[in-house]
């Protein structure tokens, strides 16, 4: 297991390939963790140095009384990137993930070449919706939200299948102190002032199906940064990673590649 003490804090990674391979940085969803990833990297080009991490309060990142904030989670994804020595590096954000990714472009020009913000967008959601949502898992547990959520992540087809409870108990086990303190963050960030002063190539992903991130906002945050490129993926909910992992490899591919 690596886990890295950053400013105090555990924080749980995963860092495979070379070390000299060229960089790319995985920061997942809200309530998920690095497993999210798992069926993405075996599809990549090899020679990569792929890093993937659960961020504060998730997977097997220790937790902080919230609430937390997206700068405070960029910090923490810089403070990684700077304790593994990575510059130059890909940061692939998933929804609150891309939240961070837009952050630390911003604050940290230095540690990224390229950007990929996966089924996000600079705002998500309204205050009231992340607020209901914590009264809601407040009120009655993760589980409370356990159904609806997977109705969000993933199409009719996939919330059929065998793996669609296991994603959904990933969710029912995330500790409920810090879910409600991520949603905090997002109820209280709107980047879209930040994001258009990004100058880094940009590839913008969306799921047909998204129910959290649709298409529509995420190219309008595409929109903000000039060159960025938008694809949208048939058939896919909120983690295509999980539901389209070859459709999905293969744009981070043609990205990786085009950035050279
Ligand atoms: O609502 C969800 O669970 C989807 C989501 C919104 C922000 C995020 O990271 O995940």
């Amino acid at each position: 297991m690596q886990v890295a003490e950053l400013q105090g804090l555990a924080v749980h990674y995963a860092d495979q390939g070379p070390r000299d391979g060229r960089a790319v940085v995985f920061g997942n969803s809200l309530g998920t963790d690095l497993r999210v990833w798992d069926a993405v990297l075996p599809l990549l080009p090899r020679g990569l140095r792929l890093v993937r991490y659960d961020k504060r309060g998730h997977g097997l990142t220790q937790a902080t009384p919230g609430p937390y904030s997206i700068g405070q989670l960029a910090d923490d994804a810089a403070a990684l990137m700077d304790h593994l020595g990575l510059r130059d590096a890909v940061f692939v954000g998933l929804s609150i993930g891309g939240l961070i990714g837009q952050s630390l472009a911003a604050r940290r020009p230095d540690l990224l070449r390229g950007l990929v913000l996966s089924n996000t967008a600079a705002k998500i959601g309204t205050p009231e919706l992340w607020r209901d949502r914590i009264a809601t898992v407040r009120a009655g547990g993760i589980e409370a939200i356990g159904a609806a959520t997977m109705e969000r992540w993933f199409s009719p087809a996939f919330r059929e299948t065998t793996e669609c409870r296991a994603w959904q108990m990933m969710l029912e086990r995330q500790p409920l102190d810090a879910y409600a303190a991520a949603c905090e963050a997002i109820a209280a960030a709107d980047l879209r002032e930040a994001t258009a002063t990004l100058r880094l190539p940009t590839l913008a992903i969306a799921g047909e199906l998204d129910g959290a991130t649709p298409p529509e906002i995420v190219r309008d945050t595409a929109a903000l940064i000039p060159g960025a490129r938008f694809e949208v993926l048939p058939g896919a909910g909120h983690l295509p990673g999980v539901e389209v992992a070859p459709a999905y490899a293969a744009l981070l591919t043609r990205f990786l590649e085009e950035l050279g």
